[in-house]
């Protein structure tokens, strides 16, 4: 049964600011394991998505499932402790530990550390499990022990990478990725974002369409706050519609 709950659910979400409808009645659904991404011209309403989906902002109506249970109303940190976790467009780093402490923090605050004795013990080995594990899927072995804010950016962008999912999350949200990037960057940070996201499920908000083309299964079109199409990279790039509202202007 569980295998037909989606991992992702959005229902009929809304989103007003004062007077103004900013998400205009989105729905969604993102099958475990798929990976999808959003796009759509500036000021369309991507980033104020993600802001619903992880809790940032509240939903005005509609509903948010993740794995089937309803998460409207929950707060950032009490959606992440259900599997879902966010990066974001402004680098969450801090600069000053090193890129192990950055991920065994990422971990330590996801396994929920507590200031009970044992448990604390317990969490702190399972964080550095994690932290040396992500180290290594993110390929920066070698800058173990450097702190974050001297890595390259595209490093530093690697790094933020594995924070969002050091703490075990099977939902990640992507914020503009390759942002910045240059081509061959870029090109490295898709075939990062395919290995650890393998087995995951994957929404992402991303400018360069050849990322979007790369890496989506499906791929959502929000133009003013309306999906007006939600399907695969071959139908989307096909459809007039949204060769009208936005590929063709890009
Ligand atoms: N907290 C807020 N209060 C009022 N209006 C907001 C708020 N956040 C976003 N908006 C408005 O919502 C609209 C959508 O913004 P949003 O940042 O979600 O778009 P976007 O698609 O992510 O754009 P971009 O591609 O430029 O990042 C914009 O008109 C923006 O001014």
């Amino acid at each position: 049964m569980n295998a037909r709950i989606n991992a992702l659910e959005l229902k009929d979400v809304r989103k007003s600011f004062g007077k103004s409808e900013i998400i205009r009645g989105t729905t969604l659904s993102v099958a475990k394991g798929e990976r999808c991404a959003i796009i759509g011209p500036n000021g369309a309403g991507k980033s104020t998505l993600f802001n619903l989906v992880s809790g940032r902002f509240g939903i005005t109506s509609g509903d948010i499932l993740l794995h089937g249970r309803s998460v409207a109303g929950l707060r950032p940190f009490e959606i992440n402790r259900l599997g879902l976790a966010r990066s974001f467009q402004i680098s969450n780093l801090f600069e000053k530990l090193s890129v192990y402490e950055n991920l065994r923090c990422a971990a330590l605050w996801s396994l929920g550390y507590k200031y009970s004795f044992w448990q604390r013990l317990g969490s702190l080995r399972d964080a550095h499990e994690r932290a040396q594990q992500v180290l290594e899927e993110i390929g920066l072995q070698r800058q173990r022990d450097v702190p974050a804010g001297v890595l390259t950016y595209a490093e530093q962008r690697a790094l933020e990478i594995g924070i969002t999912i050091a703490g075990g999350a099977d939902v990640i949200l992507l914020d503009e990725p390759t942002a910045g990037m240059s081509r061959s960057e870029s090109d490295a940070a898709v075939e990062l974002i395919r290995k650890v996201t393998v087995g995951k499920t994957l929404l992402m908000v991303e400018h360069d369409m050849s990322v979007v083309f790369g890496l989506a299964d499906k791929i959502a079109v929000l133009v003013y706050g309306e999906m007006i199409a939600f399907d695969t990279p071959a139908n989307i790039r096909a459809s007039a519609d949204v060769q009208a509202a936005y590929l063709g202007h890009s």
